[in-house]
């Protein structure tokens, strides 16, 4: 996903769990650190859109953290979080140059509304055309660009990472909504039992934590484009009510009275076939033939070899800008390995092994020497992963590559089955899942 990257610093578990979790459902990608220190070693290591800080933090506190930011990276918008309703804190986090601040305890909306402010700029660049170079992927983008003028519903099919997103975002972007509000939901993401609420809102006592009343992803997405990732992931009971929704146009929050209008285009994805899976009774055919307006496929990418080149340079570019490497190149012989792997996690997989060449190479100069697939569907940690645990130890510290290879392990006895993992390890599964991230970012793929 090209979501917006916030790097949230918050040294109050509780707050930052809860923080992460707003954030996550609304679509940011969240790093979270709990000192100005780490801030300062994550922003050396990554780009972000936007730093969330809270004030008074252990160490350098988030005024000093806002000064590094204004000396080192001047673009950057930094919001803080005040301490408890002191609001000369607040005026001297303005004056410093914060772009905004928030006096605690805030509600989620007003939250999301000053990151929204301030990187929505951003989030317009970032949906851009998608590199196509290959014949099947013009004419593809042909084809997408003659539904995005009509109102018509859109099903994109293809396999995981193949960018499916990336074209329902070029889609919006093309059409006449293209100045309303794109917005995304996972549904494979988000537990089921929060799907729902998710989908249509909510008014404050519809159930047990909805401590305040909040509009739905349909409602957000009025005028302008819903794009329902990964559709098929949500149980059958919950396809018959998105169903009512598609036909009448109009949506009631649960626990509301009013109905309300909608004017809302929709996308949705899925990687599975889907007629196969509606004849299996996973997914509600009349919801199939509602969604199956407008079919597009995004092939993989080994049926459109022609996308590898510009979408290698392009993704070689892009982190060699955030390793701060300059003249980042990839030999021949490198580009005729990458053209004859199969790439069975499509562009998503070609991101991850250019990331870890360039960590390999010699100052960004990729040969084909600094290509290896095997770990990206590494069966095993000691053999085929440990190019990349040493390329995590360059990037990150002893004790965090020891973290890594327990995890890693446990993640392999247990075939994937990150509840079971949690437990053994003694560590909930929300740090299971943020430790997963971190070896992600290092390029380790794990499932
Ligand atoms: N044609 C493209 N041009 C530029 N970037 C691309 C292109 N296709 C994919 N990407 C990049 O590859 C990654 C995966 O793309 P995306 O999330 O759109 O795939 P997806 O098919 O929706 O995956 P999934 O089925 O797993 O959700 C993203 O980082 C995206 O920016």
């Amino acid at each position: 996903m090209s979501e917006v990257s916030l790097l949230v610093v918050e040294d109050d578990r509780g707050l930052a769990e809860a923080l992460e979790d707003t954030l996550l459902l609304a679509g940011y990608k969240c790093f979270m650190v709990e000192s100005s220190e780490d801030a300062i070693l994550a922003l050396r290591r990554q780009n972000f859109d936007m730093v969330v800080s809270d004030v008074n933090l252990p160490g350098m506190d988030g005024y000093g953290l806002l000064q590094h930011v204004m000396e080192h990276f001047p673009e950057l918008p930094m919001m803080l979080m005040t301490a408890y309703g002191d609001i000369a804190q607040a005026v001297e986090a303005m004056r410093s140059g914060a772009v905004d601040y928030l006096l605690k305890p805030f509600k989620e909306e007003e939250l999301l509304d000053v990151i929204a402010k301030h990187t929505s700029r951003v989030a317009k660049v970032k949906s851009n055309t998608p590199i196509a170079k290959d014949p099947a992927s013009v004419a593809l983008l042909e084809l997408a660009k003659r539904v995005a003028v009509t109102d018509s519903t859109v099903l994109i099919c293809g396999e995981s990472g193949t960018g499916k997103e990336v074209l329902a975002q070029y889609i919006h972007s093309v059409s006449e909504r293209s100045g309303q509000p794109f917005v995304a939901i996972n549904c494979a993401a988000i537990p089921e039992n929060m799907l729902e609420a998710i989908l249509f809102g909510y008014e404050k006592g519809a159930y047990t934590g909805a401590v305040s009343s909040q509009a739905g992803k349909f409602e957000q997405a009025n005028g302008g484009t819903l794009l329902l990732d990964e559709v098929t992931e949500m149980d059958v009971g919950l396809q018959a009510k998105l169903l009512r929704v598609l036909q009448e146009h109009e949506v009631e929050r649960l626990g509301g009275k009013k109905t309300i209008k909608l004017d809302v285009r929709i996308i949705a994805t899925t990687n599975r076939d889907l007629a196969e899976y509606v004849r299996e009774g996973g997914f509600r055919e009349d919801l199939y033939y509602r969604l199956n307006v407008f079919p597009l496929r995004w092939s993989p990418i080994r049926e459109r070899k022609g996308d590898i080149q510009p979408l290698a340079e392009a993704l070689l570019f892009k982190h060699a800008q955030k390793m701060r490497i300059d003249n980042a190149s990839l030999t021949p012989s490198a580009l005729s390995k990458l053209e004859s792997h199969a790439w069975p996690g499509n562009v998503r997989e070609l991101e991850n092994v250019i990331q870890r060449a360039l960590i390999l190479s010699d100052q960004g100069r990729v040969d084909q020497n600094h290509i290896v697939f095997d770990m990206v569907t590494a069966p095993k940690i000691e053999e085929s992963n440990e190019d990349a645990l040493e390329a995590a130890s360059i990037l990150g510290r002893g004790v965090q590559q020891h973290e890594f290879r327990i995890i890693a392990q446990a993640l392999m006895d247990a075939k994937g089955k990150r509840k079971e993992v949690a437990e053994k390890l003694g560590i909930s599964p929300r740090t299971l899942r943020y430790k997963i991230a971190k070896m992600r970012e290092c390029g380790i793929e794990v499932d």
